[in-house]
């Protein structure tokens, strides 16, 4: 990890106003992030997803966002103009979202989209912004470059969908890349082949990594270090190497939860929960 802070985040709330009264979704939540990848796990509604869209300001409308810092770089991501935003996002910091089939456009060909995700932060002419999403799709190790730039989304499968979203989001060189379960549409096998992709591009690229994820054994394998979420409240922030010294009764019950190698073959633990847990 580079010593450098690529973004800043402390004390980052998200409340959403509802007719049932308000939903507190992140409440609290800190962290600093260097040129690494950092993992947010936890279970579904614990605030992962809403923590990495108030950090590219892609909030719903009825959500209010506060923080005492939201910093990337020298740019206070708290107080940006919609022009402002052109400049970040996707430029800078890019987000790959979990089901291609809802984030690429069905009446547009793959290559199109690409290309436009390019030109939209480089001035280059069309021949050239061609070779360039051409050379991307072979970077997501597809065999056929030239086949799928000329095809629409519903013609790829979900696997390779999602390498040409995680195409066209890394073509502009973004700095950082928030990817909220990428892969949990993909059957297994898929899935870590697109994590091993995305693996690869952001070591080779020197890129940061949020990487949002329900499932613990495979942010701990992708991440250096991980925050783990409940109820809002980040509850533990530990190095992934070190996981098995997890203190927080909540990571210790998902540990216990992850399936053994060792042949014991007994019943899943029950996760037990206390209160006090999401006091933070
Ligand atoms: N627009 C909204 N209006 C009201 N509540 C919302 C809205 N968007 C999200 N929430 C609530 O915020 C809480 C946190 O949601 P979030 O999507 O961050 O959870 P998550 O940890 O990413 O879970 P999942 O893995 O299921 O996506 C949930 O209770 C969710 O219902």
């Amino acid at each position: 990890m580079s010593n450098e802070t690529l973004l800043s985040v402390k004390n980052l709330e998200v409340t959403f106003n509802t007719p049932k009264g308000d939903v507190h979704a992140v409440r609290g939540v800190s962290f600093d992030l260097g040129c690494e990848r950092l993992g947010i796990v936890g279970e579904s509604g614990s605030g992962k997803s809403q923590t990495g869209r108030a950090i590219l300001g892609l909030t719903a409308a009825n959500g209010k966002i506060t923080a005492d810092q939201m910093t990337f770089h020298d740019v206070d991501l708290a107080n940006l103009t919609p022009k402002q935003w052109r400049k970040v996002r996707g430029a800078r910091i890019s987000m790959i979202m979990q089901d291609p089939k809802y984030s690429l456009n069905p009446v547009m060909t793959i290559g199109d989209q690409i290309i436009e995700a390019y030109r939209e932060h480089h001035k280059v002419n069309a021949k050239e912004a061609r070779h360039r999403a051409i050379d991307m799709l072979d970077a997501v190790k597809i065999r056929d470059p030239e086949r799928v730039f000329n095809s629409y989304p519903h013609e790829v499968s979900g696997g390779m969908g999602q390498r040409v979203m995680i195409a066209m989001m890394l073509i502009p060189d973004p700095e950082l890349i928030i990817a909220d379960e990428p892969t949990s549409a993909l059957d297994v096998t898929v899935q870590l082949q697109v994590m091993a992709i995305l693996d690869d591009l952001v070591r080779d690229r020197g890129m940061a990594l949020i990487f949002i994820s329900h499932d613990l054994q495979l942010v701990s394998s992708f991440c250096d270090r991980v925050l783990v979420m409940y109820q809002g409240h980040v509850v533990e922030e530990i190095k992934a190497s070190a996981l098995h010294e997890a203190k927080h009764p909540y990571t210790k019950g998902l540990l216990n939860c992850l399936p053994k190698m060792d042949g014991d073959h007994s019943d899943l633990p029950i996760l037990e929960r206390e209160a006090s847990w999401a006091e933070g």
